[in-house]
């Protein structure tokens, strides 16, 4: 099993490119259902999510063909499709239950495993199935799967008003891809604003659907009969941005991260500035400039939906608080159980407190080398932001967690400077 082997204390100072986001990838790889002809994706990151995704809609009977240097990936659901999702693939993936709106719509029914519980919460996927069902679907769990059929006589699903009981990311974009081949009118209601929404919208708006109001919570879908291929560029990863600004921030040095938007880290941008880190916005990406995580100021957050502080940056800022100067104080509104990092970081020398929904940091720590181990994506990318600072070794274990979500990390740290090597 591989692990990161870093040797902290160096300034990272540099040029990365930024990949295509993992978030908008995948469900933009599902909405090949939709159409009998070829979707053409560019910039899709190379991650294990991606591969696992490819495997599994292969095994439904849609031909993918990768190609080029960037991240070209063509896939084609000409048909007939097996619409089944089986436990061994969705398991390991929690965004497999994307497949479950387009399959529906495209082939009248669907079998798709339940997605497996997962280190950050129970992740419940109820407002999925309850909008399918306020579009005419028939819903049941059998052994552990989701199996979904039209009633008998009917061959589409039918628009409905949704309003999910909470703000959903894949449930927004499940709904969204099933409204695309209803018949008539969906309006989604307390719908997720998140830029890979509006990613996917924009993809769907080329293959031939009609949609209105993306990136804002009320989406407006009018049902077409059928969706057609398209090209389309993957955004740029908001999440993999961030985590190196915090890198940057935490170890001290200078990088330009090509491709990056800043127009989708606002929130994140804005806690950077006040803790001291220079952060230049351009067209086409971020320069950022840091003095080191010692001589910045911690700062407090919560997390929230989009545009507030992403819940996938929680823990790669909480390792910058644990080294930059005066307490502060986490709160993690999304997920119940997304402090996985803290026993680690504590570790390494971090002093954290977890109240409930809060972490309580101290600051100012000096952090020294250990063996840690990843339980999650970014729990992952924490442990390496500490241990880049870190004064010694630190390995970090079971980093499949970090190749679910990261292109190729270790790479791009070393090209700013870090001294990291992937280890059996
Ligand atoms: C592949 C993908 O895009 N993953 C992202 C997506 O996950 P994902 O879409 O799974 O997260 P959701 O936005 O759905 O989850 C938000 C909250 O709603 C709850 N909930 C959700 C659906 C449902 O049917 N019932 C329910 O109770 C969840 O348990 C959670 O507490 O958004 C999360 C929140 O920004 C991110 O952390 C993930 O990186
Ligand atoms: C939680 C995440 O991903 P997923 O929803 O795929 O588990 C993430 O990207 O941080």
């Amino acid at each position: 099993m591989d692990r990161l082997l870093i040797r902290g204390g160096r300034r990272l100072c540099g040029e990365v490119t930024i990949s295509g986001a993992k978030n908008a990838a995948l469900p933009e790889l599902c909405a090949a259902l939709l159409t009998e002809e070829a979707l053409t994706l560019r910039n899709v990151p190379r991650l294990r999510d991606v591969a696992t995704m490819r495997t599994l809609l292969e095994r439904m009977g849609v031909a993918v063909q990768t190609h080029g240097e960037r991240g070209g990936m063509t896939l084609h659901a000409a048909g007939p499709l097996d619409p089944v999702a089986p436990y061994e693939l969705v398991k390991t993936m929690r965004a497999s239950i994307l497949v479950l709106g387009p399959l529906l719509a495209r082939c009248g029914h669907a079998r798709v495993s339940l997605p497996g519980g997962c280190a950050i919460g129970s992740r419940p996927v109820d407002q999925h199935i309850k909008g399918l069902q306020a579009m005419g679907a028939e819903i049941a769990v059998e052994h552990g799967d989701i199996v979904a059929r039209l009633p008998a006589g009917r061959s589409r699903l039918r628009g409905a008003r949704i309003t999910t009981d909470m703000v959903t990311v894949t449930g927004t974009e499940n709904l969204m891809m099933a409204a695309t081949l209803a018949e008539g009118q969906t309006v989604l209601e307390n719908a997720a604003q998140e830029p890979e929404v509006v990613d996917l919208a924009e993809l769907l708006i080329c293959m031939g659907a009609r949609i209105e109001g993306h990136g804002t919570s009320r989406i407006v879908i009018e049902g077409a009969e059928a969706l057609h291929g398209a090209e389309h560029a993957v955004v740029a990863d908001r999440i993999e941005a961030g985590t190196f600004l915090c890198a940057v921030a935490a170890a001290g040095g200078e990088a330009w991260l090509a491709a990056a938007r800043a127009d989708h880290l606002d929130a994140v941008i804005d806690k950077l500035r006040d803790a001291g880190v220079t952060v230049e916005e351009a067209a086409d990406g971020i320069r950022v400039h840091s003095p080191g995580g010692a001589a910045l100021k911690a700062q407090s957050f919560r997390t929230t939906e989009y545009p507030g502080f992403p819940t996938d940056m929680q823990a790669q800022f909480m390792a910058l608080n644990a080294i930059a100067q005066g307490p502060s104080a986490v709160t993690e509104t999304i997920f119940e159980n997304r402090f996985m990092h803290v026993q680690e970081l504590v570790r390494l020398g971090a002093q954290i407190r977890i109240d409930g929904r809060t972490a309580f940091v101290e600051g100012g720590a000096r952090l020294s080398g250990a063996t840690v181990m990843a339980t999650d994506l970014r729990a992952s990318a924490s442990l390496v932001i500490a241990g880049l600072v870190a004064e010694g070794e630190t390995v970090v274990d079971r980093i499949y967690h970090l190749d679910r979500g990261y292109d190729q990390m270790e790479v791009k740290l070393r090209a700013l400077g870090a001294d990291i090597e992937r280890i059996a």
